[in-house]
Order: C-alpha cells, then sequence, then structure tokens
C-alpha cells in the first residue's frame, strides 16, 4: 500500500511527499523532513506508538487504514482525534462503503434470514477475518444480537438462528473480496465487492487526506469525511 500511495501523492501537483516510513524510520521522520500536515497509516498495529509520538509531536492530521487493532487500539487512534482530523476505516474504496449501506439495507428487510460473510485475500495478508468483514458485521448486526462465530469445524451442531459466521480466505494475490450472503427459505441474496486492483484503496486514502487537512480536530467516519 505505501508504495501505490507514495506513486500517487507524487503524482498529485497538490501533494508534496513529506517522507515514506516503516518502523525503524518513523521516530526520527519529524527531524529529517518538513512536518506533514497529514500522516497516511497503511502498516501493521504495532507500529501504532509511533503513529501516535509523531501526531502528538507535530500535530499532523491522521488518515489510518491499518487493520488488525483491538478495541483499546481502536480506542486509542480515536482519541488522537481530540487533538487533530482522524479517520480510520477498514477500507477507502467507494464500492465498499456502498455495499455497507447495501447489506445494513437488506439485513434489516430480510427479517430471519441467515447471514455469513465471507472475505477473500492475498496470502500476504497478516491478520483475519479482514477489517472489512468485521465493518460488514457491524453493519449487518448493529444492535448486537447475532454472536459471530469465525468459522466452523467439528460437531458444531446445527446453525443458531442468533449466529453470523465469518469466514476468511487467503491466497495468491487476490486484492480483497467481500461477499454477504443471507439465506432465506428456497431463495438467497448474495452482495460481493470484488477489488481488482489495491489502487482503489491507496486512491482513496490520498482523497481522504486531501479533505481531511482542513477539517476540526475530530474523529470522522468514511462516510462523514467522503460523503459529508
Ligand atoms: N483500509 C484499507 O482500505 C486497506 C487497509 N489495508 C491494511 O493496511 C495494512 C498494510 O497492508 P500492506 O501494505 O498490504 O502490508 P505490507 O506488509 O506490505 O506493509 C506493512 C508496512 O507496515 C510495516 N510493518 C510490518 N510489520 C510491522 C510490525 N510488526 N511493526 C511495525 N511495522 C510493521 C512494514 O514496515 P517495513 O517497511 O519497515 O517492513 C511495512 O511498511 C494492513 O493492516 C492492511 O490490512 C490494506 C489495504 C487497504
Ligand atoms: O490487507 C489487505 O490487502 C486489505 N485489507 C483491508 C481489510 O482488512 O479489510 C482492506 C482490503 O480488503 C485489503
Amino acid at each position: 500500500m505505501g508504495t501505490i500511495i507514495r506513486e500517487l501523492v507524487e503524482a498529485d501537483e497538490s501533494c508534496e511527499l513529506a517522507g515514506i516510513v516503516g518502523i525503524e524510520t518513523m521516530d526520527t521522520l519529524a527531524e529529517r523532513a518538513p512536518e506533514a500536515d497529514v500522516v497516511i497509516d497503511f502498516s501493521h498495529k504495532d507500529m501504532l506508538p509511533h503513529v501516535e509520538a509523531y501526531v502528538h509531536r507535530t500535530n499532523a492530521a491522521l488518515v489510518s487504514g491499518t487493520t488488525g487493532y483491538d478495541e483499546d487500539e481502536m480506542a486509542r487512534v480515536r482519541a488522537l482525534g481530540e487533538g487533530v482530523p482522524v479517520i480510520h476505516s477498514a477500507n477507502y474504496s467507494l464500492g465498499v462503503a456502498v455495499l455497507r449501506r447495501l447489506a445494513a439495507e437488506a439485513a434489516a428487510a430480510l427479517d430471519g434470514f441467515d447471514i455469513e460473510i465471507v472475505e477473500t485475500h492475498h496470502n500476504q495478508k497478516v491478520d483475519a477475518p479482514s477489517g472489512t468483514a468485521k465493518l460488514l458485521l457491524d453493519a449487518v448486526n448493529p444492535a448486537g444480537e447475532f454472536d459471530p462465530v469465525y468459522g466452523r469445524e467439528g460437531m458444531c451442531g446445527k446453525r443458531p438462528a442468533k449466529e453470523i459466521g465469518v469466514h476468511a480466505l487467503r491466497g495468491g494475490t487476490v486484492a480483497g473480496t467481500h461477499t454477504v450472503h443471507f439465506f432465506g427459505q428456497d431463495e438467497e441474496v448474495a452482495l460481493t465487492h470484488r477489488a481488482t486492483s489495491r489502487r482503489i484503496f491507496a486512491a482513496g486514502a490520498v482523497s481522504a487526506a486531501k479533505k481531511i487537512v482542513s477539517r476540526e480536530a475530530g474523529f470522522y467516519s468514511f462516510d462523514e469525511l467522503m460523503f459529508g
């Protein structure tokens, strides 16, 4: 993601790249490069303390796309919004934003249908299920009345009605496919988003970065920032 974001930022005349960093260089970036207006973070959950330190030191806005955070880490990302404008989204594509809305609408309309979520990603992905699958789970289960089940094996028994299965497939170079299945009596609705390139995520993040720099401090959702 870092490589594609770099390409997009360098090709955009309204942007200037202050630096691109991994874990070794994040802490020294403020000293050796102009202070950034905005940090775009697509990295790893272990990078969070370094991202926090940079934001606190420079007051840069934050566009976060890193997935795999637990609840406490997510709260820390949100807390950065007390001082600077922050957006976190597990998926920066417009298509997934629409899928999320459609899935929420279908879940509300298809009372009694069994919901299952399947995500597929390349074999280099380190977290499962994907952040997007979790985001879709929240969309179809806004009140938390269904229990998520991450894969099934053995004598797991018949499927309880109040369950949502979440399944992760890994292989090859798949950029990211998410399907929300709604199984009813003698019918199925399946909503799929298929990314055919990772470029859409990078372009969404750069677009979010350009919008967030002029916003007040606060924690913004993808919909608020991109559609608001
Ligand atoms: N929100 C969205 O739309 C999208 C989100 N993502 C998410 O972005 C993140 C990065 O994905 P991707 O670019 O494919 O991953 P890569 O593994 O290609 O890159 C990860 C980056 O994070 C750094 N990193 C890796 N491991 C650690 C670690 N243990 N501690 C600190 N830093 C680490 C690496 O630094 P170094 O270069 O020094 O090794 C590297 O720069 C993932 O969480 C992924 O799920 C991905 C696509 C879209
Ligand atoms: O790691 C990836 O590649 C992706 N990660 C994000 C996620 O976990 O949902 C978004 C996208 O699907 C690609």
